[in-house]
Parts: C-alpha cells; sequence; structure tokens
C-alpha cells in the first residue's frame, strides 16, 4: 500500500513529465547528428524518430546505445517511413538540405532547399498537423514561409506552431559580447531581432548591459555575419553544424518545457508575427514567450536607438523580398 502523501506525489510527478516523441528530419547531416545526439541527452524526449534521405537508421543504431530513457528510431527514405516517424510528433526539427560553401549567400540555397522544405512541410501537414515544427534549413527567412503555405494549402495552418530557428544568433551575439567584455556568456543576454541571414539579422546592443556596443561597427557586423566565419573556415566543408546543433536543442528544450507547463519561457524566433504585419511583413524574429500551444505571446521589439533604427529599415528591405519569395514558390511550385 502507498502512503497517501506517495500516491500524490507519483500522480503529480506522471503528469509534469509528458511522453514527447521528437523526429529530426535530415538526421544524418552535420547538425542532424550532434542534434540527435543532444535531444537523446534531454530527459523531456521519450522517442527520438530520426529520418534522412541517406544513412538515418545507422545514426540512430548509433544514438540509441546512449544510456538515458528514450527510445530511438531510424526510419527509411520511402513515405511509409517519412509518415511513421512524424505520426504523434510533438515537435519536428528539421534540417535537411545542402549547407553554403564559402561566396554563397544563404539565399544561394533557395533553389535546392525550397523544394526539400516545401515536401517535407507536406508530409507534416499530412502526419503530424498539430506538431511544433521548428525549420532549421537555409534560407530561414524564405523557408519558413514556405512551410506556412503549405500548411495553409493543408488546411490545417496553426501560426502559433511554426517556428524559424535564430537560437544561433543569440547565442553569437552573447559569445561575441563575452569575449569583448571579459565575461560570462550566461550574463549577457543579447536581443537580436529581424531574420536570419545577413543584414536582416539585427542585435540590439542598446537593450543590453552594455548600450555602447551598438556603436560597434565591427561586432555589429560579427553578428551578421557570423556564418560566413565558419563557413570560410570549414573552406567548401559546409556550415555551422556543432554550435548549431545545441541552438537548435535548446530551442526544442524551450519548446518541450513550455508544452509541460512551465512559465515564462522566452526565446527568440522567426514566426508569423503581427509586429511589422502593416509594412508588409508577415514573419519576424523577436523574443517570443513560449506556452502549451506553441507561440503564446509575440514580444515587442522595445526600444532601439538611431543606430539600430537603420539596421532595422535595411532588415526589412531585404526581408520582406525574402517572404515573398517563400510565397510565390509554393504558388508556383505547388508539388504533387
Ligand atoms: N538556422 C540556422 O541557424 C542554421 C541553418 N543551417 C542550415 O541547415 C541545413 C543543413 O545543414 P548541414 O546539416 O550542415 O547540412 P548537411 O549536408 O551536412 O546535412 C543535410 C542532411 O539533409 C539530408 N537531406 C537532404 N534532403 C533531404 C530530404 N528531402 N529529406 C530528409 N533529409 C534530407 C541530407 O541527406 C543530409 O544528411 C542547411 O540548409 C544549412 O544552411 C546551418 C546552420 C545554422
Ligand atoms: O551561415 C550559414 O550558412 C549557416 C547559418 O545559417 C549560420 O551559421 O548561421
Amino acid at each position: 500500500m502507498f502512503a497517501p502523501s506517495m500516491i500524490q506525489r507519483r500522480a503529480f510527478s506522471a503528469s509534469a513529465r509528458q511522453l514527447s516523441k521528437v523526429a529530426v528530419l535530415g538526421a544524418a547531416g552535420g547538425i542532424g547528428q550532434p542534434l540527435s545526439l543532444l535531444l537523446k541527452l534531454n530527459p523531456r524526449v521519450s522517442e527520438l524518430a530520426l529520418y534522412d534521405i541517406r544513412g538515418a537508421p545507422g545514426v540512430a543504431a548509433d544514438v540509441s546505445h546512449v544510456n538515458t530513457k528514450s527510445t530511438v528510431k531510424g526510419y527509411e527514405p520511402t513515405p511509409t517511413g517519412l509518415a511513421e516517424a512524424l505520426k504523434g510528433a510533438k515537435v519536428v526539427l528539421i534540417p535537411a538540405g545542402v549547407p553554403r560553401k564559402p561566396g554563397m549567400t544563404r539565399d544561394d540555397l533557395f533553389n535546392t532547399n525550397a523544394s526539400i522544405v516545401r515536401d517535407l512541410a507536406k508530409a507534416c501537414a499530412e502526419s503530424c498537423p498539430d506538431a511544433n515544427i521548428l525549420i532549421i534549413s537555409n534560407p530561414v527567412n524564405s523557408t519558413v514561409p514556405i512551410c506556412a503555405e503549405v500548411f495553409k494549402n493543408k488546411g490545417v495552418y496553426n501560426p502559433r506552431r511554426l517556428f524559424g530557428v535564430t537560437t544561433l544568433d543569440v547565442v553569437r551575439a552573447s559569445r561575441f559580447v563575452s569575449e569583448i567584455k571579459g565575461t560570462d556568456p550566461a550574463d549577457e543576454k543579447i536581443t537580436v531581432v529581424g531574420g536570419h541571414s545577413g543584414v536582416t539579422i539585427v542585435p540590439l546592443f542598446s537593450q543590453s548591459r552594455h548600450p555602447e556596443l551598438s556603436s560597434n561597427a565591427e561586432l555589429v557586423k560579427r553578428v551578421q555575419f557570423g556564418g560566413d566565419e565558419v563557413v570560410k573556415a570549414k573552406d567548401g566543408a559546409g556550415s555551422a553544424t556543432l554550435s548549431m546543433a545545441m541552438a537548435g536543442a535548446r530551442m526544442a528544450d524551450s519548446i518541450l518545457r513550455a508544452a509541460e507547463g512551465e512559465k515564462g519561457v522566452i526565446e527568440p524566433t522567426f514566426v508569423d508575427s503581427p509586429l511589422y504585419k502593416d509594412q508588409g511583413i508577415d514573419f519576424f524574429s523577436s523574443n517570443v514567450e513560449l506556452g502549451p500551444n506553441g507561440v503564446e505571446k509575440v514580444l515587442p521589439v522595445g526600444p532601439v536607438d538611431a543606430i539600430e533604427e537603420k539596421l532595422l529599415e535595411a532588415c526589412f528591405v531585404d526581408l520582406k523580398k525574402n517572404i515573398e519569395k517563400g510565397k510565390a514558390f509554393v504558388a508556383q511550385n505547388p508539388g504533387n
């Protein structure tokens, strides 16, 4: 017999910890592999579904030996395999697609990655329409609108559940500031808004502990073009994978914590946003409060200084074009 207090405690822990299936599409890639490992280490994940057009069963077999409770399964690259991987998923992370080589912009990836994301989005809309979809594949400024259009066409679009992963931009910003100031990056909370490429990435140092940094043009540029640093250093072998895996795992964990009812979970992310819709910009990255239903509240950008005002103006020009390009792609190429 259990004492009443024990029964209460057991009932509480069972309801607080939900069973969460998480799927990774593109799981055998540079990001997908370390991301899958980090998700295997997350106690909030009960089931890990790994899918790729090649190599997912091997990655799954490897990761499955890590001695945490969750189960791991790799799926074959067939429509049934994909549907099975997605069925019942609470979170789907999508790092499928090609990465940049030196000299390329993220937009140069559009021609290859747009159709990959469109087709995977279609599978998600069919097999797990209520899942939280986290898009990592570039160009994020266009692939997120692509996913939204696909979900709309299927009649299952829920703007609260679609996220462009821009976490890496704030991860970089806090690290770069800590290097300059000799501080712990954990203490450097830097707001970054806009989109996820070049000048659409807008760090708001005026809101940080070091407001004077907004006039540090070199630092601003480093945050905006941090991805290029890695692309150049990898010299043709791809772009950021390990730091991205960490950033993606952090975002997934935040989504899961909020789903479990934790209050005050805030992450920056590129979402269907009311902030600049009046200027024709339907998606924007800003701090977002997460909840059991996904996006709980899109937080305002807050006060910006004159330099940041100019950065935002430049951001809007490119961002608008990137978003339109994604929407137009689905309109012209709806796929099967
Ligand atoms: N949002 C962000 O902050 C970041 C985004 N990225 C983007 O993430 C993407 C992936 O980068 P990496 O992992 O380095 O590339 P990768 O080439 O190492 O891996 C991509 C994986 O996707 C798989 N794939 C391709 N088509 C697929 C499909 N239809 N279904 C399932 N899997 C498919 C490939 O087989 C491969 O294993 C790139 O587009 C890159 O630009 C990279 C870093 C940061
Ligand atoms: O730079 C790239 O192409 C990959 C990426 O999005 C990043 O590292 O932020």
